[in-house]
């Protein structure tokens, strides 16, 4: 038997136990498995899955230096304690199989080296894309493409959020409070609605697919806090849906771009198409062409299949290595190059401004006659051509002008703002939001 300890048993450590306790009909090396211990905070808390209580500890530490055990599982999330006890654990030779992307994207570099210099496994299928798999993907089925672009929609609390405001337009707290009862949003939301959690995903899937890691501070990220109605009911009229992407893509001149922002989609496009809890992911790639990865997000059973996916292959890997023994014993044993991490150099980012994009930006005005005028005349200074210029009515007495760009320099297009904001007729901008 594989002897696994689980680090936290709440939404995915639950959906996690209820799939490895009821293995008839899935994958026969399931019942090769044995749950050791399961690690929690509260040890009183009432749970859906009702384990023996010799099993459940609030000392976790005990888990990951427990010599029975051969693979870590760490569903608790958050950075601290998880970075210590997944680097301890490697230190006592456990594989790890693990759902957080907020620590692998900000420590990944100390966990992978630490991990190969162990001769074990860190294995992430559920951080991105919950149950969609995409990081084995990357790294084998697609892994001869040359990696062109990754555009997802990987964050399922920001699309459930989206989604309800645009087909039923719920208000943004009501709907964030169901989210987190179904029990897609992260412990603290924030990391959901700023765009955070995305930009964690996207940084991981951006160093599988371009062989170099990525710093977590060179991801920009722009959430959906600022996303009205009045933004929505423009996008649809417009035939655009609002999506919170995540973009991952080579530049050309050089360097790779990674960041998180709100999206203007067209309506014809797949991703236009993704709603609810559902993630998606586009991988763009030569000699393939396009692929598009598409499924559940986040929720228990989704994100579970991932973990428990990412258990059994360690499992098979042990089964077929019965020199597991040895990796505990002796480190730098070789590790399976497709299921490994390879690369440890850093990939040379290009900056915001070298990128080219669309954008829908929204002016609020005071005095109206010749506003346009002006408005064309500072883009077109800043080598920034317009696609529509239009003025649809009023918001109060302020006169309500939306423009939409055609592809441009971001560098262009901020310097045009920066002048537009200076003139007297413009009382605000409430909107800038870049056009897929
Ligand atoms: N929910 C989802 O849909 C998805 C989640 N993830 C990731 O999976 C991981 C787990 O998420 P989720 O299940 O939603 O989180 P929950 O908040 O539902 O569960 C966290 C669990 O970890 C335990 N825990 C947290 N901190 C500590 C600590 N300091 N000491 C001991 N135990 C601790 C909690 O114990 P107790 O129960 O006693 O409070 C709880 O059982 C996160 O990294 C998340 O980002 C990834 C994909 C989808
Ligand atoms: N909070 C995350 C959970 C899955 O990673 C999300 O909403 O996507
Ligand atoms: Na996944």
């Amino acid at each position: 038997m594989v002897k696994i300890g689980i680090l936290g048993l709440g939404t995915v450590g639950t959906g996690t136990v209820q799939i490895l306790r009821d293995p008839v009909g899935r994958h026969h090396l399931l019942q090769s498995i044995e749950i050791q211990r399961v690690g929690v905070r509260s040890i009183d808390k009432a749970r859906v899955v009702d384990l023996p209580s010799e099993l459940v500890t609030t000392d976790l530490d005990s888990i990951v230096s427990d010599p029975d055990i051969d693979i870590i599982v760490e569903l608790m999330g958050g950075i601290e304690p998880a970075r210590s006890l997944m680097l301890k654990a490697i230190e006592h030779g456990k594989h790890i199989v693990t759902a957080n992307k907020a620590v692998i994207a900000k420590f990944g570099d100390e966990i992978f080296t630490a991990a190969n210099q162990a001769g074990v496994y860190v294995m992430l299928e559920a951080a991105v894309g919950g149950g969609i798999p995409v990081i084995q993907p990357l790294k084998q089925s697609l892994g001869v493409n040359r990696i062109q672009r990754i555009t997802g929609i990987i964050n399922g609390t920001t699309n459930y959020i989206l989604t309800r405001m645009t087909v039923e337009g719920g208000e943004f707290a009501d709907i964030l409070a169901d989210a987190q009862k179904l029990g897609y949003a992260e412990a603290d939301p924030t990391a959901d609605v700023d765009g955070l959690d995305a930009g964690d995903k996207i940084a991981i899937l951006a160093s599988l697919a371009f062989g170099g890691r990525i710093k977590r501070d060179d991801v920009y990220c722009e959430g959906i806090r600022k996303i009205s109605a009045t933004d929505i009911a423009y996008a649809d009229k417009l035939n655009f849906v609002i999506k919170l992407l995540a973009i991952a893509e080579r530049v050309e001149g050089g360097g790779v771009s990674v960041r998180v922002h709100p999206t203007f989609v067209p309506k014809d496009r797949p991703l236009a198409t993704v709603n609810g809890v559902y993630n998606a992911i586009l991988v763009e790639g030569e000699p393939l062409g396009q692929v598009m990865l598409f499924g559940p997000g986040a929720g228990a059973g989704a994100t579970a299949s991932a973990v428990v996916s990412d258990i059994l292959a360690i499992v098979g890997v042990m089964q077929t290595n019965s020199s597991h023994e040895d990796a505990v014993n002796s480190p730098n044993t070789s590790l399976h190059p497709l299921l490994s991490c390879s690369h440890s150099h850093y990939s040379e980012m290009a900056t915001l401004s070298s990128l080219r994009s669309s954008f829908y930006v929204r002016f609020l005005c005071i005095d109206v006659p010749g506003v346009i005028g002006k408005l064309g005349t500072c883009f077109g200074a800043h080598n920034v051509s317009i696609e529509s210029i239009v003025q649809t009515g009023f918001q109060g007495d302020r006169a309500e002008i939306v423009v939409v760009t055609h592809e441009v320099y971001e560098g262009d297009f901020e310097s045009a703002l920066a002048e537009i904001r200076g003139l007297d007729s413009i009382a605000s901008i409430p909107s800038i939001i870049r056009v897929l």
